[in-house]
Order: C-alpha cells, then structure tokens, then sequence
C-alpha cells in the first residue's frame, strides 16, 4: 500500500532541512542541510544530482541523450564538503566559484529510489540535490509514496462567488481544492454559456508577471487579453492554475531567471538548475472542466502540450485559438525560444 501521508511529510522535512529516506536511500536535501544536520546525517557522503545538472558539470559522458530528471550519483571524496556539494547543486554559484573536484558519477544502487528522491525536490521547490547514505531520518517513504502523493486526488469545488473583474463585471469565481495539495486553483467563469464549445484559456501562475507587471514573459498581457477575448466570443473559462514557473515554484524560476541573466535562455536555464523544461501536469485543467460540465473547448494557446494535455485527460479542443501579443525587448529572446526550441505555435 503505498501511503501519500508519507510523501508530505517527507516532503515537508526535507523543505526544513531534516533527513528523510526514499527506501534504504537515507537523504538530506543539498539547499536546506546546516551544519549541525550535515553532522547529524553523518557527513556528506555522496551527493545525488540530476542529469541535467551532471552533464551542465561535465561530470559524466555517458549522458547524452539522458533526461534531465534522471538522477546522478557523485561519488564522496575529501574535498566534497557542505560548500562543495551547494556548488554542484546551485548553478548561480557555477562562474563564481571555480569546481573544486575532480568528481566522479558512479553507478547508482538504488535508481527508482533516486529517481523519486529529485522528483520530491522538485515538489518542495528545492535544487534536486541530495547528501546520500546518512541516517536518522524523519520520515521513511518508498518510491510508490510519491506516486500516490503526486496522483490525481480528488479535486472538489470548494466554493464559488460573483467577481466582477475589470474587463467582465459579470465573472464569478470557482475555487477548486484536492486534500493533497496547498495549491488552490480557480476558474474564472466569464458570461453566459450558450451552448457553444466554451473559450477557455490555461494560465499558469506567474508571480512577477502577473502581478509585478514583469516584462521578461508574456504572462500579464496574456491574462488579460484572454478574459477580454473570452468575454468578446460569449462565454468562457479562465482556469488559472498554480503552476508558478511551469511547475519548478516561485524560487526556483527566479533561479533559472538569475541564469538567463548570465546569458541562458528559458530552456538551458532549466536544464542547467536539474528540471525538465516544463514540469507542468495539465490533467490537473482537465479535471476542473469535467467538474464544471465542460467537455468540450475551443483553447487560447499557442502551446501545442496544452492541447494534448487536455486530449489525454479526456477533454475534446475542438479549436485552437492563438494568442500571441506583441513582444517587448525585455522578452523578445523569450518568445522566440519558446517559438524555436518548445513547439510554440506563434
Ligand atoms: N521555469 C521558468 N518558468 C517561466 C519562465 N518564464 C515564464 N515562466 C512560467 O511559465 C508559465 C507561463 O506559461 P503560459 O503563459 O501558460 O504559457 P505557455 O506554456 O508558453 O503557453 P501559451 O501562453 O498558452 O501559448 C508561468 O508559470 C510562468 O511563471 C522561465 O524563464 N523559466
Ligand atoms: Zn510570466
């Protein structure tokens, strides 16, 4: 039986620098290990990475084509101390500090168990880096854990209220709510339905843009012009889903914006902190429409993944509707990538 209470523990531990175990894989998350849980932990050991971040360190040849979730083994040596291993894992420290090395990736004994270990780094918007084979853990989980943790709960509608927004006075509010997860997304349900093929949009949740008024994405424009042009074609939903920074949290894509400062761009960025390029679920869209008795919809995106995320969860696109907006020189380069290396359809 695998038990998902066991996953948020763990995941809440590690978030707090404590010790958790993936099966015989005894871990101390990289970011938030202080010294005196180094020392508890029994030293650092070796240091669990992603491929992503192995091949950005040259660490391993044999990865070329690997994913770059998949994980890494360094092996311990004498100069792999606290400091070290947080250069390994944090890319901002990659021009500042010179490697002190040389380190070896080593063959891992424990993959599935390693695999699970990133992906609830991922979870709790840590750098996927761990400090491996200590002891004392607060919370034991098996690879299955994280599983059940991260599959689809059951989402409900927790409670609904008229909102009028600027752009659609008549909106009102859905808020969703799934006993797994802090993330609580909301539809915004603009006009009347007519029987047509709703418009919809997904919008990720994007903190600098869609409240700062960040002019390094497309996000503010985008959220706006999408409740205009819903409330223009009849009806429609604005589903906006808590997926800050396509699934990496807040921190980590200000991490991957620190990069794009030193020249990177969205993807490299990505690959480069350990995380898939876009680590959005869009089941999760899915599932708030069959609750809201929508089947079938026309969608605002130039993201092809979106449509087949939909597709896959059982939601028919009848149309895809582009929605591009004219760029600035702050996200000129950002447009074009996702144009040139994600399959955006601008
Ligand atoms: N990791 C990362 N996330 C980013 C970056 N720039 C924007 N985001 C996030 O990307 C998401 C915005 O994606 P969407 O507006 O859904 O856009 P999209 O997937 O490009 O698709 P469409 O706009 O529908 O065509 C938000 O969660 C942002 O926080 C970046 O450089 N790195
Ligand atoms: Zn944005």
């Amino acid at each position: 039986m695998s038990d998902p209470r066991a996953a948020a523990r763990a995941i809440d531990a590690i978030r707090r620098g404590w010790p958790v175990a993936v099966g015989p894989l005894g871990l101390l998350a990289v970011e938030t290990a202080d010294a005196a849980a180094l020392a508890a932990f029994g030293g650092t050991g070796d240091v669990l990475i992603s491929a992503g971040r192995a091949a950005t360190l040259k660490l391993a040849n044999q990865l070329e084509a690997a994913d770059p979730d998949a994980p890494v083994l360094v092996e311990r040596a004498p100069w792999l101390d606290g400091d070290a291993a947080r250069a390994l894992a944090d890319p901002a420290l990659d021009l500042a500090t010179p490697l002190k090395g040389p380190f070896r990736a080593i063959p891992l004994a424990h993959p599935e168990e390693a695999g699970a270990a990133l992906r609830l780094a991922r979870v709790a918007g840590l750098l996927p880096a761990f400090f491996t084979g200590g002891g004392g853990a607060e919370a034991t989980i098996a690879a299955a854990d994280l599983d059940a943790h991260q599959a689809p709960a059951p989402l409900r509608i927790a409670t609904r209220a008229r909102l009028p927004v600027a752009g659609a006075e008549d909106a009102e509010i859905v808020a969703f709510r799934a006993p797994d997860a802090g993330d609580e997304h909301v539809a915004l349900l603009i006009g009347q339905p007519d029987g047509a093929a709703p418009l919809v949009r997904l919008h990720s949740e994007c903190l600098t843009g869609d409240v700062l008024g960040s002019l390094k994405c497309d996000c503010g424009p985008q959220l706006d012009a999408a409740i205009a042009a819903i409330r223009s074609s009849g009806w429609g939903i604005l589903l906006y889903l808590r997926q800050e920074g396509r699934g990496i949290g807040l921190v980590n894509k200000l991490r991957a914006y620190r990069l794009q400062d030193q020249g990177y761009d969205t993807v490299d960025a990505n690959t480069r902190l350990g995380f898939a390029v876009d680590a959005r679920d869009f089941g999760v869209a899915a599932r708030m429409l069959h609750l809201l008795g929508q089947h079938r919809v026309r969608l605002l995106t130039n993201n092809p993944a979106k449509v087949a995320g939909l597709a896959a969860a059982g939601i028919a696109v009848t149309e895809r509707v582009p929605h591009a907006l004219p760029a600035n020189p702050h996200n000129e380069r950002y447009l074009a990538t996702k144009r040139d290396r994600t399959g955006h359809q601008l």
